[in-house]
């Protein structure tokens, strides 16, 4: 519990209700604590209702008696909201950006703030299940790290790197991650669907044994590779299947896709808003 520290959060979407929601559900600040500022105040009234925080449409506002300021707004709204906060933040504040891409260097000297911590959460943040990964400048104090720790641990699981480069990387593979798997789960329970299966039941099939499979990894600390030789019988199934999973490139269309989104993530960072369809000609 942090009770006695103003928390406030720029950019009030989806991420940052999954913070809102963890922070109060593991009672590390209390909802009066908690101020968050966006441009819509129907956002507002929702979030108000739902975890009795305070909301304002004014950044600079929310901001003014904050020692913790999180960033939360699309990258491409970013160089926008640090002009409005320039000079506005506390000097003994602390902010903690989720932006993709956007550097330490580039919002602390955007705001003028040495103590910047940058973090990269995911979606099932949302239920407490999330991972983060977050690094931080020079100027940020011990005090100030403890803090973050207690915020990113509502969310699920934390790991503190000292290399920025991790970031980039982190939103590739854990921060983009949930959108591999739900493709992954809607393609398989599509297949189900095929295959003639009704699509609940479908869903259910699917899920176990996604469920099913990450659990058992996880007790078994096996290779995943050695787990799936376990469901790969001689002239089996599996390996009916798996065939064609290698020969559809399966493995480097995923490596390549995670690339692409470590590529994209540096690019939000050097401010470039847009992406052509099919930048690669690969
Ligand atoms: N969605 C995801 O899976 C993840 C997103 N992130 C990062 O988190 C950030 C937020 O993402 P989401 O929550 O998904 O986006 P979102 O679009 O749900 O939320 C952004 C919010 O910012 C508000 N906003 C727009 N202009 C503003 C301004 N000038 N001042 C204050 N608020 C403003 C919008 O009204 C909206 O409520 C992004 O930078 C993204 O890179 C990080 C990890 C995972
Ligand atoms: O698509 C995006 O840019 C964000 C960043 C991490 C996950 N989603």
């Amino acid at each position: 519990m942090m009770s006695s520290q103003n928390l406030s959060i720029i950019g009030p979407g989806v991420m940052a209700e999954a913070i809102i929601a963890g922070l109060i559900r593991n009672q590390v600040l209390p909802a009066q604590k908690i101020i968050a500022a966006g441009p819509r105040p129907e956002r507002g009234s929702e979030l108000v209702e739902r975890y009795g925080i305070r909301f304002t449409a004014d950044n600079a506002e929310a901001v003014s008696a904050a020692d913790i300021v999180i960033l939360a707004v699309k990258p491409q709204k970013l160089r926008t909201v640090l002009a409005g906060l320039r000079g506005k933040i506390a000097p003994h504040a602390v902010v903690l950006s989720i932006i993709a891409g956007a550097s330490i260097q580039s919002i602390s000297s955007g705001l003028e703030h040495p103590a910047v911590i940058r973090a990269m959460p995911n979606t099932p943040a949302q239920i407490g299940q999330g991972i983060t990964v977050w690094t931080s400048s020079l100027a940020v104090t011990e005090a100030q790290l403890e803090a973050a720790r207690l915020i990113l641990s509502a969310l699920g699981q934390e790991i503190y790197v000292e290399e920025e480069n991790y970031l980039d990387m982190a939103t590739a593979l854990s921060g983009t991650g949930p959108a591999y798997v739900f493709l992954f789960m809607e393609a398989l329970i599509d297949a189900g669907v095929h295959l003639g299966f009704p699509r609940r039941i479908a869903e259910q099939l699917v899920t176990q044994t996604i469920r099913g499979s990450v659990e058992y990894y996880a007790l078994k600390k096996d290779h995943p590779a050695h787990l799936r030789n376990q469901v790969t019988s001689p002239g089996g199934t599996s390996a009916a299947a798996l065939y064609y999973l290698e020969k559809a490139g399966f493995r480097t269309a995923l490596s390549r896709a995670i690339w692409a989104a470590y590529e994209r993530s540096q690019e939000l960072g050097r401010g470039k808003n847009s992406q052509p369809p099919e930048k690669n000609s690969d």
